[in-house]
């Protein structure tokens, strides 16, 4: 696939971190959702950071969005994130939290106010623009995160498990709302999952990580019928 249908492209990409060793050579095509699974501690985080900028390649090429990203600054990356406890500012009120994504000093005009508003209503939380953080529960919270991320409009989603923490009414509801923000937006959405059922139903794209390296990357209809793979059968379950 030529490199303008990636948005993100990892050329034999090492890392070293204490005795563990990291090697990525992968592709995730723009404008779809791709799912990162893989056994816990086969270094999906990892990846997330790679692209992120938290991590920095030891060798190799890492580019996002046809840019050589080495040397760019995580907040210079045309990537926003979402994480598991979704970061948000405990002392800050959610148009606040929100408006964070826009202008970190919070020097908003008129027709940033009226984005932020438009994201919290967006993500189904008219109203709620001057509760705390803490008055919420985890899948309003997962909510005012995508809100900030959908505000900062950058072309790459990272999420790291996002919906870990929520029961599964929660999740099945965060999820499609993922899915609706996808279809509007079409950025490339690269989502870190334990959950097969959230792959089936929420990927187009599966990279699957195994021991440091990629052990599958591809569609998920091949995904879903790799039985060969030992680890790939034990992730589907059987
Ligand atoms: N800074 C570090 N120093 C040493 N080892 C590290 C460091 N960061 C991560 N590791 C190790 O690298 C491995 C991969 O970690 P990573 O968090 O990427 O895995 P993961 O696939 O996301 O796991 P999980 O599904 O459990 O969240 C783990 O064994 C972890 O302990």
């Amino acid at each position: 696939m030529p490199d303008q249908c990636n948005a993100v492209v990892l050329d034999n990409v090492r890392l070293r971190l204490g005795a563990r060793d990291f090697l990525f050579d992968c592709r995730i095509p723009k404008g779809t959702i791709t799912a990162v699974a893989g056994p816990s501690g086969s270094g999906k985080s990892t990846l997330l950071n790679l692209i992120a900028g938290f991590e920095t390649p030891d060798h190799g090429r890492l580019s996002i969005e046809g840019e050589d990203v080495r040397g760019v600054l995580p907040s210079d990356r045309p990537v926003s994130l979402i994480f598991q406890d979704n970061n948000l500012f405990a002392h800050l009120d959610l148009f606040t939290n929100v408006g964070l994504g826009i202008n970190p000093g919070l020097h908003l005009g008129a027709k940033e106010r009226e984005m932020v508003s438009t994201a919290l209503e967006r993500v189904g939380l008219k109203g709620f623009e001057r509760r705390r953080p803490s008055t919420l529960s985890g899948g309003e919270r997962q909510r005012v995160a995508f809100a900030r991320a959908l505000v900062r409009r950058k072309p790459v989603l990272l999420l790291d498990e996002p919906f870990a923490a929520l029961d599964p009414g929660s999740r099945s509801a965060m999820a499609d709302l993922l899915q609706a923000l996808h279809r509007e937006t079409r950025n490339t959405v690269v989502i870190i999952t334990h959950d097969a059922d959230e792959v089936a139903r929420l990927a187009e794209h599966v990279l699957f990580v195994d021991r440091g390296r990629i052990s599958f990357s591809g569609p998920v209809e091949v995904f879903l019928q790799r039985r060969d793979i030992e680890a790939v059968r034990a992730f589907l379950g059987g």
